[in-house]
């Protein structure tokens, strides 16, 4: 089995019960267990376009499925969701993403990881820190590095 770390985001129709409920269903995906969860953090909307700050979060999971299948899962709860994918960058009711599967480095169609923007976006770095302070990513970049370039700018932690 492989440790996995995955990011929640949502910024539509009650974005704390949307990841809160998200963090539960990652834990029943079949053949992974809930290893961590970080606080939840208010952040402000990276990207084009007005939309409201987003709630985000990392979790860390154990699991022996295989990548695909795990995105399958998490593309499954999504939907459970009410994830419409009308504009790409647009706000979004739930949006599990990827970000490391083990020391696996993956680019195939339909998955890249570790996720390609992680480096720069503290809304995935500074929960993936409440986790994982010491991890080094599969590019040989640590964590603590990638803290002090990205900054918290439009970040807050959320009182849960
Ligand atoms: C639209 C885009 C890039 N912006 C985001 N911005 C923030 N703050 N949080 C997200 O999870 C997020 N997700 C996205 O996909």
């Amino acid at each position: 089995s492989v440790t996995a770390y995955i990011s929640l985001g949502s910024n539509l129709e009650q974005p704390v019960q949307q990841v809160l409920r998200a963090v539960e269903e990652i834990a029943a995906i079949p053949n992974t267990t809930l290893t961590g969860a970080s606080r939840l953090y208010r952040s402000a909307p990276v990207g084009p376009g007005d939309q409201d700050d987003y709630i985000n979060g990392v979790v860390q999971v154990r699991t022996t499925l295989e990548p695909l299948a795990l995105l399958d899962a998490f593309q499954a709860i999504e939907l459970l969701h009410g994830r419409e994918r009308i504009v790409r960058w647009g706000a979004r009711t739930l949006d599990l993403d990827l970000l490391l599967y083990g020391d696996e480095k993956i680019e195939n169609e339909r998955l890249i990881v570790p996720h390609k923007e992680m480096h720069w976006r503290n809304f995935v770095l500074y929960p993936l820190a409440d986790i994982a302070p010491q991890i080094t990513l599969p590019t040989g970049q640590s964590l603590q590095k990638l803290l002090q370039t990205v900054g918290d700018e439009g970040l807050s932690a959320f009182a849960d």
